[in-house]
């Protein structure tokens, strides 16, 4: 029945189940390519999970319908789509480009679901349109996390920074660790007033760019902004991903701290471009009354591929425990800032790190 009452045409019921037969076989086919993507091309069980789990909810929004209703309107002899194959559907060059594109025939498939069900089975329809939109999330995570690991694959110590005694000092600081090959600078201060905070930024920012070291403002997208910086840092309680990137713009970066593996897997569906991991050891920095430590470095290294850095007393004695519980990224503050020789406590440590 049509959604006035009036007894649908026959001939529009048929062709709807027809094309409903169709999207139906389509968007599945489309997913468990997307699924082998992300299993085999990205090594990625949290996405592999949520790509499977939605092709499960598919399967299941689908035994809504009559299968026989379904065969008995299924006529692929006399279907004039099975034939046309335009030339971009056979010029696909590599395996992302075939995932996102299975991905998107997926979704204009769904839509097709959520379109032609209006006709014979409405209360179905509501269904295909909530997993076309678990879709759109999927596409920008593995997107995000497909990009961010080219992106940041040499990202190995991020190393966070006060705003220092004075201007020169941090100037100082700043000027040692970037030729100590520190891959990402972090300002993280709570006590300078805003206005200097924003100079210290401004100053980063101008070092960095003669560098390949990126910067990233700690809690204060409006600084961050301000100074140009390549992107933001946010715990918990603070913006969300989202909010950041509406200020910053989609090309900056936005990180993301995480004390749990649900919240690791909550921030790579947000569209996270890195997590911090932690805290793993007793820090001198900040102080925490739970330690999720090296399991959760284990569980992360294990589920998730977007970049991940491991946060918390890290040092060159016990980062070989993080590399040995699977991460080779780390961000750090004391065991780089507060050396005696920052430089050189940065290159021992980078070293280390590059484990390939
Ligand atoms: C890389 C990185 N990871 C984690 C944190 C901690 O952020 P947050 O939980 O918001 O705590 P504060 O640093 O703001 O005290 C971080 N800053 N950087
Ligand atoms: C900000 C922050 N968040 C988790 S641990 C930490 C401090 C990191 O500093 P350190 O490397 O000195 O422990
Ligand atoms: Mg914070």
């Amino acid at each position: 029945m049509s959604h006035d009452s009036q007894p649908a045409n026959p001939h529009s019921t048929i062709t709807a189940w027809r094309a409903i037969d169709a999207a139906a076989n389509r968007a599945a086919e489309g997913l468990r390519v997307v699924e082998d993507f992300v299993r085999f091309g990205l090594d990625d069980r949290h996405l592999t999970t949520q790509v499977k789990n939605l092709r499960h909810d598919l399967t299941a929004t689908l035994k809504l319908f009559s299968s026989e209703t379904l065969h008995r309107a299924r006529d692929t002899q006399a279907d004039v789509g099975v034939t046309v194959s335009t030339e971009a559907e056979q010029a696909r060059t590599d395996l992302a480009q075939i995932a996102i594109s299975n991905l998107k025939r997926a979704q204009q498939s769904l839509r097709t679901l959520e379109e032609f069900s209006k006709l014979v089975q409405p209360a179905v329809s509501s269904h295909f349109e909530q997993l076309r939109y678990r879709s759109y999330t999927l596409e920008k995570a593995i997107t995000t996390t497909r990009e961010n690991g080219a992106r940041l694959a040499d990202a190995r110590l991020y190393v966070l920074i006060d705003g220092g005694r004075d201007a020169e000092h941090f100037a100082q600081l700043a000027g040692e660790l970037i030729a100590g090959g520190v891959d990402i600078l972090q300002l993280r201060d709570k006590r300078l007033d805003d206005k200097t905070l924003l100079e210290r930024a401004r100053h980063l920012r101008k070092m960095t760019s003669e560098s390949s070291t990126f910067f990233i403002v700690n809690d204060r997208v409006d600084i961050a902004a301000l100074a140009g910086a390549d992107g933001v840092h946010v715990g918990q309680e603070e913006l969300s991903v989202k909010e950041a990137r509406a200020i910053l713009g989609v090309d900056k970066l936005v990180g993301v701290s995480t004390h749990s593996i649900e919240q690791a897997r909550r921030a790579v569906l947000d569209g996270a471009d890195y997590i911090g991991v932690g805290p793993t050891f007793p820090s001198q920095t900040k102080s925490f009354d739970q330690f999720p430590g090296l399991d959760l470095v284990r569980q992360v290294a294990d589920e998730i591929r977007l970049p991940a850095f491991a946060i918390g007393g890290i040092s060159a004695e016990n980062v070989g425990q993080v590399i040995d519980a699977g991460l080779t990224r780390v961000a750090v503050s004391g065991a780089v800032a507060a050396a005696k020789d920052p430089k050189s406590a940065a290159a021992k440590l980078r070293a280390i790190l590059q484990t390939d």
